[in-house]
């Protein structure tokens, strides 16, 4: 049974001052299991914000239906949903911890409002505390903080009523590329280490790739394209799903690109696609040799996702004509090749 299921969810947001309505959520199906990361990307409108509110039942949908652990929450009276809510954790991007309070006072709240008593909250603070790496602060107030402690100390707060599931609302946007990294590590740790499920919104594929299991595409309200993230990532489909993906991978030269390309060398363009460990590039290069065509890398990348490799090189080739095509339908066998025409 997977932790979070959307049937067919709809929200419209009433337009206001004469203002036509917008639906915010067209018709998305979504299954989040227990145990996995799943990355929610889409550019800003897309509907994140709106879907993660309805997951916590912070709005409710037009239509549709939201289960979290099997039971419906539409339709939930005030009461039953607070106890749902309290099975979800969520982290914001600019933290939302209260300055008035110390780190302590922070993670302690939600456990106040819960009426967890005295002495459980206590050993529950100290342990979280050490979980985030923080005990030393524990008497510091918010504003001391750096950012990246600031956020431990969210997510130690969203874990302190042991939930089920973890909301990551563009939790590392406001963190700089090294600090963003040390909190995806701690999300990861929370999910190894606690087994605790999570979804982040996001528009950095970084993070996607970084944190990951399944990325969900989201466009206009829609779920255009989903699945496990090197899957995605090293074979997008959808234009946006493409336009995400080039903003940690290169693809192919541009028409502008290719022209300057093609104005410094004689040969011709093909582009090598990687996927996963199974092809060796050496194993193509060598290929390419065995058959006398000299080639050179012009464009492209390989990257690694928890692991995997993939990314596409350009190549530009020289050699005897029928040398070439003989090489090239020998490295067809191995790897798709596309031929980058002037
Ligand atoms: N309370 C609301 N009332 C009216 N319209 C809303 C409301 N909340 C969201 N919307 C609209 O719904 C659409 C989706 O917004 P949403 O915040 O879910 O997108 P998002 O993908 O999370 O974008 P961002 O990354 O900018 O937050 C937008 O057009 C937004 O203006």
């Amino acid at each position: 049974m997977p932790l979070v299921e959307l049937t067919d969810v709809h929200k419209t947001f009433p337009g206001g001052r004469g203002r036509p309505p917008v639906e915010a959520i067209r018709g998305v199906d979504l299954s989040v299991e227990e145990g996995e990361i799943v990355g929610i990307v889409g550019y800003s409108g897309a509907g994140k914000s709106t879907l993660v509110r309805l997951v916590n039942a912070l709005e409710s949908t037009t239509s549709g239906s939201v289960r979290i652990a099997g039971r419906e929450i539409t339709g939930l009276k005030e009461r039953e949903l607070r106890e749902v809510r309290l099975g979800i954790g969520m982290v914001f991007q600019q933290f939302n911890l209260f300055r008035s309070r110390t780190v302590w006072g922070n993670i302690s709240y939600p456990l106040e409002v819960a009426g967890v008593p005295r002495s459980e909250r206590d050993r529950r603070i100290s342990d979280l505390l050490h979980f985030v790496g923080l005990a030393e602060k524990a008497h510091s107030h918010v504003e001391e903080l750096s950012g990246g402690q600031k956020q431990r100390v969210g997510i130690a707060r969203a874990l302190a009523t042991n939930p089920r599931l973890l909301l990551a609302d563009e939790s590392t946007s406001a963190l700089d590329p090294e600090t963003t990294q040390e909190v995806l590590a701690l999300l990861r740790r929370v999910n190894r280490e606690l087994g605790i499920t999570i979804v982040v919104i996001t528009h950095e594929m970084d993070v996607v790739r970084s944190l990951a299991h399944r990325v969900v595409v989201m466009e206009a309200g829609r779920v255009v394209e989903e699945g496990p993230v090197l899957q995605v990532l090293s074979d997008p489909q959808q234009p946006v799903t493409r336009r995400f993906v080039a903003t940690i991978v290169d693809d192919e030269p541009d028409a502008d690109a290719l022209a300057a390309l093609h104005a410094r060398h004689s040969g011709r363009f093909v582009k090598l696609s990687f996927r996963g460990d199974d092809v060796r590039q050496s194993d193509v290069f060598a290929l390419l040799l065995q058959h006398g065509v000299r080639f050179e890398l012009v464009y492209g990348g390989i990257e690694e996702v928890q692991g995997d490799t993939f990314g596409n090189l350009t190549l530009a080739l020289d050699g005897e004509p029928g040398a070439v095509d003989t090489a090239l339908d020998n490295v067809r066998a191995l790897v798709p090749v596309k031929e980058l025409q002037r």
